[in-house]
């Protein structure tokens, strides 16, 4: 694993306050490969530009926004290439989009004479992720060097997808600690594949805001739950190999990323006793601890599937969420799970539209989404509190060098 230097001002570190769903991330990040990150320091005058000031570089083996922590905000955009645009507008437009991202990612102006509405907030740890849909390959005139990786996912029962929000021929993923910096950054990029790419559809999301718990915790998802304490972590044995490609060439070190827009029926789950949501998932909600561990377990406990109460039950049940998606009950799936709510107002019957834009990488969705979702829309006790609504897969290639671009061994290799 390769480091990336990150760049903070002086203050708290981000990882020692930032809760989320990466927040097992920041613990690895404290020891093994990642401990080798630079933290340079920088003067900051006070506590809100010390987190305004954090800087994750756009350059580095691997892209950013994969196994960083996740951000206060998100937003989420697809671009259609348009028909009039070809292999050579598509890289003059990644080449224009990198190396905006890396400017902004340094806390400088997109371009001269930009506009700068976040200026005053600095990068606020902002990261731009670029990915390529099956359907880029067509159109670019690169059908044969599209991955096996990117087939186009089952449907799985239950999946209540619209088009209109699902797959793309581009995807970029920006996240930041801030919304104006997040969405300052998706304005530059929408405008700069002008004559080239349309937005097919555009989400945002949150995450925890650094800061907002006293201690570093694991983030909390809009049903209340502790969500994401047992992802695969960095310093893990086989984390590199389960969520980064080794190949085709262009991909070595790239990763897969299935989205999901995940409608939670809030409604139904809030009326729900405690004891009956936390059986749905198999962990305590107020901490998060395994419910195979009894009174003394903690977030960490390893989950114990095996675990039986005095009289045989099960004390994880069969259909629990915990048990369905584990790798053991999945020959070994493995994926990161990198997710993010949405609350975007109300539908027409008053209820709240609101969920989980879900995102899994791996280094192949056959070995990692694909089969763990196909056992969780049969036998997962949450799935009936759930919708899939929209759906995407895309490659997301290595990170580019200083002065070159996302995709470039693709485009001109
Ligand atoms: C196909 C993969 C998965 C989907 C889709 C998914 C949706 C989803 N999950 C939660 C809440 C929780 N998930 C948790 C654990 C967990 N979930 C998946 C996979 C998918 N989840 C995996 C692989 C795991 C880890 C299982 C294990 O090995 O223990 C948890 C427990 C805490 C944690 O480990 O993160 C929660 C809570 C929601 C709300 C949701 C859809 C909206
Ligand atoms: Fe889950």
């Amino acid at each position: 694993m390769s480091g990336r230097a990150v760049d903070r001002p002086a203050g708290p570190s981000r990882r020692a306050v930032l809760g989320g769903a990466g927040a097992g991330l920041a613990v690895g990040a404290a020891g093994g490969a990642w401990g080798r990150r630079a933290w340079a320091q920088a003067p900051a005058a006070d506590a809100g530009a010390a987190l305004g000031g954090a800087r994750v570089p756009f350059h580095g083996p691997r892209q950013a926004g994969i196994v960083e922590p996740a951000q206060a905000r998100v937003e989420w955009a697809a671009f259609d290439l348009l028909s009039s645009t070809r292999r050579d507008g598509l890289a003059a437009l990644l080449r224009t989009w990198s190396a905006a991202a890396a400017r902004m990612a340094a806390g400088e102006p997109a371009a001269e004479g930009e506009n700068q509405i976040a200026l005053d907030a600095g990068p606020s740890s902002l990261t731009v992720t670029f990915g390529f849909g099956a359907t880029l390959f067509d159109k670019a005139g690169l059908a044969d060097r599209r991955p096996e990786a990117l087939a186009a996912l089952p449907a799985f029962p239950g999946d209540a997808l619209d088009p209109a929000r699902s797959g793309g021929d581009l995807w970029v993923q920006i996240g930041a600690d801030d919304a104006l910096v997040a969405v300052h950054a998706l304005r530059v990029l929408v405008r700069l594949a002008t004559g080239l790419a349309a937005p097919r559809w555009l989400m945002s999301g949150f995450a925890r805001t650094p800061g907002a718990t006293p201690h570093p915790m694991t983030g909390r998802n809009l049903m209340g739950q502790v969500d994401g304490t047992n992802n695969p972590r960095p310093q893990d044995a086989g984390f590199d190999a389960a969520v980064f490609a080794t190949g085709p060439d262009w991909m070595a070190g790239g990763s897969y990323a299935v989205l999901r827009r995940i409608r939670m029926l809030l409604e139904g789950w809030d009326t729900l006793p405690l004891d009956r949501q936390e059986r749905i998932i198999g962990r305590r909600k107020s901490d998060g601890a395994p419910l195979s561990g009894g009174p003394d377990a903690v977030e960490r406990t390893p989950v114990d599937l095996a675990a039986t109460d005095p009289d045989g039950v099960l004390r994880i049940a069969p259909d629990a969420h915990v048990r369905v998606a584990a790798a053991a009950s999945n020959g070994g799936a493995a994926m990161l799970r990198r997710g993010f709510s949405f609350h975007d107002g109300l539908l027409p019957d008053g209820s709240p539209d609101a969920g989980l834009l879900f995102a899994a990488y791996q280094a192949d969705p056959a070995h990692g989404f694909v089969p763990v979702q196909q056992r969780l829309a049969r036998g997962d006790g949450l799935s009936r509190y759930l919708r899939h609504e929209a759906s995407a897969l895309f490659a997301v290639p290595p990170g580019a060098p200083e002065g070159g671009y996302v995709g470039q061994p693709l485009l001109e290799g």
